[in-house]
């Protein structure tokens, strides 16, 4: 059921009898929530680099993007009820239970035993990412970055990971296709530019099938593990696409240049244990005891001393950042004129019209 005014202003009253201080990262949010709620997407200029406190609300806000207000006053009530006094009690009863730190209609992040999980939720479409699940997840991952969680995981709700790129994105768009594929290709870059640029180890356990997107991305992970149901394919010839997320660089790195063109020019789909032999899984579990062993094990990495993990990480990745970013910036430019071609509209036309499947 959605919250409705009334909800909302009892949770703004809420709010003020909080007799814990949720800290500075859930303060921004529910700033953020609030102002969406009330006033609608961000369109105030930007405070100056001076103005700390001032700027860091106003990027939390800004990175709502166009959340309908309907949705924000629903979050913004979510976030409240999992703050409130009632809910502390109640999870501190459950042991192991996950604490939501910000539910998005498809995408949902919980914290808990160090861990702040990321979860592609949207089973009936095969967890497909559409344009508000991107923005979703950048404000995720700018949450996670400096909220008390030593390590961040994603994973997908249901039987797939992720089946990548919502192929609707585009021609559901208003404003026709040529204002999408720009601002698909905006987002995209801010999207990837998050994955890059993200601190702490970053790991994937890949439940079941990924496609596109949620494949090419693992190329920027710390470590991936996936069930042996798990497959890694990206169709993006089939599409009349090109690769994104960096993978025309990680994927050559990580197995070769020769294994990458089977991948990414031909789609050549990998088994989670072919994945593994070529580098881009870290390790493949039997899928009846991979959930068990793999968050048994992830609790323990998350255990270790978090900023002797976050400076070990940023010694093996910082030479590559630079040259990552400009692999991204050059990758989203291609898409955008891609996403404009005959190649790429047939395709995607095909798909909708159920004339072909991957
Ligand atoms: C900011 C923009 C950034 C853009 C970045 C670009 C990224 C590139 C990519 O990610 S390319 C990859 C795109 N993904 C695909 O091409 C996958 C398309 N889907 C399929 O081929 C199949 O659905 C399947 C193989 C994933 C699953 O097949 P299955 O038979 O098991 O299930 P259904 O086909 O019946 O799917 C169930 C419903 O889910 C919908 N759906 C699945 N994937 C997508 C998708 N990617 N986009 C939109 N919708 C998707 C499918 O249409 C069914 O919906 P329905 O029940 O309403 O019919």
């Amino acid at each position: 059921m959605r919250a409705s005014q009334q909800d909302f202003e009892n949770a703004v009253n809420q709010v003020k009898l909080l007799k814990k201080d949720p800290g500075n990262q859930v303060k921004l949010q529910l700033y953020a929530l609030y102002k969406q709620a009330t006033d609608g997407p961000c369109n105030v200029s930007k405070p100056g680099v001076f103005d700390l406190v001032n700027k860091a609300k106003w990027e939390a806000w800004n990175a709502l993007g166009s959340l309908p207000k309907e949705t924000a006053r629903q979050n913004y009530v979510d976030l409240v009820s999992s703050l409130s006094p009632s809910s502390e009690a109640s999870n501190q009863g459950k042991s192991g239970a996950d604490v939501k730190v910000q539910e998005s209609k498809d995408i949902v992040v919980t914290s808990e035993d160090g861990i702040t999980k990321i979860m592609f939720n949207r089973p009936p479409k095969k967890n497909a990412i559409t344009f508000q699940m991107y923005q979703d997840i950048i404000l995720a991952l700018k949450n996670a970055s400096t909220d008390n969680s030593a390590i961040t995981v994603f994973t997908g709700a249901g039987d797939y990971y992720c089946s990548g790129n919502d192929l609707t994105n585009f021609t559901s768009a208003s404003g026709g296709m040529e204002k999408a594929a720009e601002g698909g290709a905006v987002l995209l870059r801010e999207f990837v530019n998050s994955f890059i640029d993200f601190p702490k180890p970053l790991v994937a356990v890949v439940n079941g099938p990924a496609v596109g997107i949620s494949v090419t991305l693992l190329g920027l992970f710390d470590a991936v593990y996936a069930s042996d149901k798990a497959t890694f394919h990206t169709p993006f010839s089939h599409l009349g696409q090109s690769p994104e997320a960096c993978s025309s660089y990680t994927f050559p790195k990580i197995m070769g240049s020769a294994k990458a063109t089977e991948m990414l020019l031909f789609g050549k789909k990998l088994t989670a244990r072919e994945a593994c032999a070529q580098g881009l899984v870290t390790e493949v579990f039997p899928d009846s005891t991979f959930k068990k062993e793999i968050w048994t094990r992830l609790k323990a990495y998350a255990k270790l001393p978090p900023n002797s993990m976050r400076i070990s990480k940023q010694l093996i990745r910082k030479n590559e950042k630079e040259k990552l970013h400009a692999v991204n910036a050059e990758e989203c430019s291609t898409l955008k004129e891609r996403w404009l071609s005959e190649e790429c509209i047939n395709a995607i036309m095909s798909f909708l019209s159920r004339k072909s499947k991957l």
